[in-house]
């Protein structure tokens, strides 16, 4: 229990990360009450103790009544193919629902802001490992949003003393308990290559084999959820008025998608057939994060970087889906 409990306004909670880390935050004592429109998140995913409001970001004012301390923002729109076919639903989603939120943080006297940001701001590296000092040069409407919000923060922090830290995720997976990946239609890798293993896929898709990495195939950096969550609750506490941080979350690993084929077929014992496919348009070669800051900044450091362990718990949670909510 922690010493000092906080309420919390947590958008998105009904979604992946927000499920993971609405769930840490009660479990650190905090008073959670989850935002989430189930656009793409789930009831079932609200975690257990916290109060729910059905609603979207928009209707952050409705709920921050002064009592808040303060926000941790997931919710958003957040698959890069969908965001090239339709932008705008991204502007709005992403930048108008987050411009009303800070409106509602503010009229309310909400300082602190956690934010859900992304290694997508950065774009094509122009090296490894990515710093926050990397350029940043999106190559997708979603990064573009993501990093047009980390702007807007920016000027909230400068202009109103709010007290803000964006962090930037490389690939989240794994899963925490009854809370893991559960995306439709499902684009990510890891939750795909498990759905061969159920045997409602014939086959992963290997989108390019001649980059140039080690086995051709690109190269990411999968940082276990349960991880990220304990990174949210350190920012929360070294937030400071004034001040926006911005720290990536990764383990600075590469792994390929070759080896995360070879690890699920050793978690799960299944042969798991790949079909080549040509190169998805704007997979960068290799994204792998620097998180020397997180660790200086937040004192934060992953500790279940084993991509097996990742494997496991997302084969864990996908195995305890029933077949209506796959
Ligand atoms: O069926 C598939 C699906 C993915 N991949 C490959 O697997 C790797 C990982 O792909 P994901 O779609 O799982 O993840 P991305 O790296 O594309 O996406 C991550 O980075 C994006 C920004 O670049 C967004 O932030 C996104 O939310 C985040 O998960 C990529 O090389 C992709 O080409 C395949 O080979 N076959």
């Amino acid at each position: 229990m922690k010493n000092n409990p906080r309420k919390l306004l947590v958008t998105g909670g009904a979604g992946y990360v927000g499920s993971v880390v609405g769930a840490h935050l009660l479990a650190a004592g905090h008073q959670v009450t989850v935002l989430d429109d189930l656009s793409t998140g789930f009831r079932e995913g609200v975690p257990d103790g916290a109060d729910f409001v059905e609603g979207r970001v928009q209707d952050a004012a409705k709920v921050l009544d002064g009592s808040y301390d303060a926000v941790l923002h997931f919710a958003a729109s957040s698959q890069v193919g969908e965001s090239v076919a339709d932008p705008a639903k991204y502007w709005h989603n992403n930048v108008g629902g987050t411009l009303e939120l800070l409106d509602a943080m503010r009229e309310s006297g909400v300082g602190t802001l956690v934010f859900s940001s992304t290694a997508a701001t950065y774009g094509e590296p122009a090296s490894i490992p990515i710093t926050e000092d990397a350029v940043t040069a999106p190559t997708n409407p979603y990064g573009a949003t993501k990093l047009a919000v980390d702007h807007m923060i920016s000027g909230e922090c400068a202009a109103h003393g709010l007290a803000a830290v964006s962090l930037r995720y490389f690939n989240v997976a794994g899963a925490y308990g009854a809370y893991g990946e559960r995306h439709q239609p499902e684009s990510h890798l890891i939750p795909l290559v498990l759905q061969v293993a159920q045997g409602r896929r014939d086959a992963i898709a290997v989108f390019g084999d001649d980059y140039p990495t080690p086995d051709g195939t690109c190269l990411r950096d999968y940082i276990h959820v349960a991880d990220l969550a304990e990174a949210h609750l350190l920012a929360l506490d070294r937030a400071t008025a004034g001040e926006h941080l911005i720290c990536n979350l990764g383990n600075g690993s590469g792994f390929s998608v070759r080896e995360v084929i070879d690890t699920v077929r050793r978690v799960t014992g299944h042969p798991i057939p790949e079909t080549a496919r040509p190169r998805r348009a704007g997979d960068p070669a290799a994204l792998v994060a620097s998180a020397q800051r997180a660790h200086d900044r937040l004192g934060w450091r992953p500790t279940r970087t084993d991509l097996t362990d990742i494997v496991r718990d997302a084969w864990t949670f996908a195995q305890s889906l029933g077949e209506d909510a796959r």
